[in-house]
């Protein structure tokens, strides 16, 4: 008997459920009521996903308008059946027109362009950022550089199709990010490498104070996370290095020479004497023998002539050695004298390398450098420029009651701090004495401001140290920014007042120019 009331069908549906052992849940007995009733079974109508489907349509042929309008009537409508007949007919049409119109697979082209078209100028910027991206990656992967080039001809073609563009684009993505991923270890070991050499040469120069402090401030700057400003700081300080080495290297050479032709000389002087008292000694020892044994007058004259002769040779000997000693004493104090001046020059040249020796800023010289740079490179990305001047409170104070040394230390601890509490990019100079300038690129005058007071916050917190004497040091500073049209000189004039007027206002204090 086949079931034809609904309760029949429910009946049976029911039986079926049992005999297959499933849970009696409404979604079970659904399926088999529908399975008996042979019916469709009444899902809810996933309306929002298909509005947003027929959202996504693409409308830019008339055939696309249609299809998309007829589309969203049938979703509209709740209608499967409408949306069947839909979806056919565009099929239909579409393979209608793939045969007319394009009998080979490269007339296909244009039929999904009708589809999928993308504006000429953001395809051209694709081009254009995939050929900028190639510089950064560098050369040293030709296949990224063929994929790269592939990928921008096609971009260039006039017409594209996606899913040969989309593999493009993928293929050259993938080796991209393996390329990537190699640079950053390429990088991070130079820069272990680089880390080893300069330890290397530490070690290896520790009796030469000056090349010890230049190479730690190196290793210093040298440290990740690098950037532009970090390697140009470290190119600068190895700049100074070379230009030092290569400068006195000549002289180096000269006084080394001198020194070891004088130890050279004095050695042999030393043996030849060492060997002249030896005989000596043996043949003064050969006359003592003869005269012990000689029993008369004519057997010790002749005895006594040679120990006489010999002794005025031993005589003249010593003096010529002794005169030999004093000239190489003369060359060795010579020497000597060539060494310190040697010292002084190194001294002189180091007051020429960007740094300054006391602090580790950059010196005036160096200032000047690091001013050019971030001047070209604000105006290129047309970014402010900012300046603050720093002029440390009561410093005179300091050193009459602390000493000068004690001056030089407090001015190290304020480069310190301020090293640590400034932001990678900015630039600490010493100025003048107890003058500082900090550059800061990219910076408006408020967060200049800020970032000053920050270096005077920092300052009360890691307080100097004279001895066992806790010391705050203070400091004014007026902080202006330098437009494009003036130069320093007329920045720097603007910070000064200000900076004074922070003095007049009380000192420790930051003001805007
Ligand atoms: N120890 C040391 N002192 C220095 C150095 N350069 C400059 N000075 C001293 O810094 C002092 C600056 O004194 P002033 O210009 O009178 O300024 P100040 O005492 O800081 O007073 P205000 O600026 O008004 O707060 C002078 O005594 C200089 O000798 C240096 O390299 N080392």
């Amino acid at each position: 008997m086949t079931a034809s009331t609904p309760q029949e069908i429910a009946r049976e549906a029911v039986k079926r459920l049992t005999a297959r052992k499933l849970p009696p849940t409404p979604e079970n007995f659904q399926t088999f009521y529908h399975e008996v009733a042979g019916t469709r079974p009444l899902k809810p109508f996933p309306l929002e996903n298909l509005r947003q489907i027929a959202q996504a349509l693409p409308e830019a042929t008339p055939a696309q308008q249609r299809f998309k309008s007829q589309f969203g009537k049938a979703v509209s409508m709740h209608s499967w059946d409408d949306l069947e007949r839909v979806l056919s007919q565009q099929l239909r049409n579409q393979s209608a027109s793939t045969e007319t119109l394009a009998p080979t697979p490269v007339a296909l082209a244009p039929v999904v362009q009708e589809q999928e078209r993308f504006p000429p100028e953001l395809l051209e910027q694709m081009a254009r950022i995939v050929g900028n991206a190639l510089p950064a990656v560098g050369n040293d992967d030709r296949k990224v550089v063929e994929l790269a080039d592939e990928l921008i001809n096609y971009l260039r073609l006039p017409e594209q199709h996606p899913p040969s563009l989309r593999k493009l684009m993928a293929d050259f993505a993938f080796r991209l990010s393996f390329v990537a991923e190699e640079q950053a270890a390429i990088r991070e070991t130079l820069l272990k490498l680089l880390h080893g050499v300069l330890d290397n040469v530490r070690v290896v120069n520790l009796e030469q104070p000056w090349l010890q402090k230049q190479l730690g401030a190196l290793i210093d700057v040298a440290q990740p996370p690098l950037s532009i400003r970090r390697l140009e700081d470290a190119q600068s300080r190895l700049k100074d290095l070379t230009r030092l080495q290569l400068d006195t290297k000549e002289q180096m050479i000269v006084a080394q020479n001198a020194m070891k032709e004088t130890l050279a000389v004095f050695m042999q002087r030393l043996s030849e004497t060492a060997a002249n008292s030896q005989q000596y000694q043996q043949r003064f020892e050969h006359f003592a023998h003869q005269l012990e044994r000689s029993t008369s007058l004519a057997e010790i004259t002749p005895v006594l002539q040679q120990a006489i002769q010999s002794a005025r040779t031993l005589a003249l000997d010593s003096q010529r050695t002794g005169d030999d000693l004093g000239g190489l004493r003369e060359r060795a104090i010579q020497a000597e004298a060539q060494v310190e001046q040697l010292r002084l020059e190194l001294q002189r040249m180091s007051d020429q390398a960007s740094h300054d020796l006391l602090t580790g800023a950059l010196n005036r010289k160096g200032m000047a450098e690091a001013l050019e740079r971030e001047t070209a490179r604000a105006q290129r990305s047309g970014t402010r420029l900012c300046l603050a001047l720093l002029d440390l409170d009561d410093f005179k104070r300091l050193n009459d009651s602390w000493g000068h040394l004690a001056g030089d230390a407090a001015l190290q601890h304020l480069a310190t701090v301020a090293k640590t509490a400034l932001r990678p990019q900015d630039a600490l100079a010493r100025y003048g004495g107890e003058e500082f300038v900090i550059l800061l690129p990219d910076t408006d005058p408020d967060d200049a401001v800020e970032v000053v007071r920050r270096v005077q916050r920092e300052l009360t917190t890691q307080l100097f140290m004279s001895g066992s004497e806790r010391l705050l040091i203070t400091f004014s500073a007026g902080v202006t920014q330098m437009h494009s049209e003036e130069n320093f000189e007329q920045a720097i004039e603007r910070a000064d007042q200000a900076m004074y007027a922070a003095k007049r206002a009380g000192k420790n204090r930051v003001l805007r120019a």
